[in-house]
Formats: C-alpha cells, structure tokens, sequence
C-alpha cells in the first residue's frame, strides 16, 4: 500500500517551517482539538495523547490515505506543566518559575495512516538566567509569549534568557526535525511491511 500524501494537522507556523526542512510535499489542516490534563496523567502521557488526538482528528479532514502528523508541546517546571499563558499575570508566574531554573521543554509528535500510528517524545533541558520584574514585562509586551507553551519562544527574544540548553532545540520550537524524519520513515516501512 502506499501513502498518497503527508498532512500536517497543526496551526502552529513554527511547525510548519520545521517540517519544510524535510523537503517532502505537504498540506495543512487545522483540526480543533480541546487540551485538558487530566488529573492522572502524566507529563509526558498528557503531551503524547494531545499529539495523538490532534493527528486523529487531522486525518478526518485529511484523505482517507494520508500521513497526518500532529505534534504538542510542553513545559514542565518543578513536575507543573506550563501551557500558553492566558493572561499577564499567568505569564508572570510562569517567568518567575522559570527565573533563574532550569526547565524541561518536551514536545511529542505523532503519525497517523491507514490504522497505524506511532508517537515519539523529545525533549530538552532549557536553563533560564533570572528574570527581572521589568524584563518581564518587557518581554510580554513583545507580542511573543502568547502563542507558545510555556510563554516563551527560544527561537524568539527569549533567546538572550537562555543560558544552557541540553537535548534537541527543535522539540524546545515545536517539532523535533530529525525524530519527524525518523517516524515518518518508520511508519512508510510499518505500512510497506504489511501482508
Ligand atoms: C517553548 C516554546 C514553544 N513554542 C511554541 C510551539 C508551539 O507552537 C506552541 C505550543 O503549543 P501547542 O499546543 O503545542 O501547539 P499550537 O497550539 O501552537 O499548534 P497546534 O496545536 O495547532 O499544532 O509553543 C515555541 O515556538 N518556542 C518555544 O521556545
């Protein structure tokens, strides 16, 4: 069997311009997904289920043939997941947990075709220096926490906060390069291999 297209089921434009360096065609679907942890779930399990669910429901808009891929990403400071910031004061409280720490940064990305899916996670050690109450302002005011887990974007101005990373800087943006690669790959193979 062969796999007619690939879909990146995401809104996010950092994943975009990630999955443009793996030089293979693609097309874009933003599917509605609703990101609520449940009180059990890990981490990683919560960031590993939100990929599976957004490349699942990538694929009803997709045909019926098509990779779709769907990725999340995460922070998680002192074992608290930290999300998009919803307010300034939420994003304050996120800067001054990351102030001066060093945090995780984990994204999963998920592969879904023809009833197979496979999920894998990468992840990295981001140390911030401390934060001042105006450099944190400042940053907010800068239009870029909004949109991005954790309120930061290491690819953007939050890059002159970063002293030490340690793992992939592409799962830290939002999607691990080499990892998507390799899973859709993977999943070509789990699919040629079938009887
Ligand atoms: C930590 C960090 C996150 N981010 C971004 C990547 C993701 O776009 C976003 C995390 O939110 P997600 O919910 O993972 O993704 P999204 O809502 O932007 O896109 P979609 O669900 O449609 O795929 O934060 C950065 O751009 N830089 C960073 O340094």
């Amino acid at each position: 069997m062969s796999v007619s297209s690939l879909v990146l089921a995401s809104g996010s434009p950092r994943r975009f311009e990630l999955l443009q360096l793996l030089d293979r065609p693609f097309t874009v679907v933003r599917p509605d997904v609703v990101e609520q942890r449940n009180a059990t779930e890990s981490p990683t399990d919560y960031v590993k289920r939100l990929a599976v669910d957004k490349a699942r429901a990538g694929l009803a808009l997709a045909s019926a043939d098509a990779l779709v891929l769907g990725a999340d990403t995460i922070v998680v400071a002192d074992g608290q997941v930290l999300e998009k910031p919803t307010s300034f004061e939420h994003f304050a409280g996120m800067m001054q947990q990351l102030s001066g720490q060093t945090h995780q940064a984990v994204t999963a990305v998920a592969a879904v075709c023809q009833g197979i899916e496979r999920v894998i996670v990468s992840a990295a050690k981001v140390t911030f220096k401390p934060l001042s109450s105006e450099e944190i302002a400042d940053y907010w005011r800068s239009g870029e926490p909004h949109d991005k887990a954790g309120g930061y974007g290491i690819q953007g101005r939050a890059a002159k906060f970063v002293t030490h990373i340690e793992g992939s800087y592409f799962a830290v943006v939002g999607l691990p390069v080499y990892e998507t690669e390799q899973l859709i790959v993977a999943l070509i193979n789990d699919i040629g291999g079938r009887p």
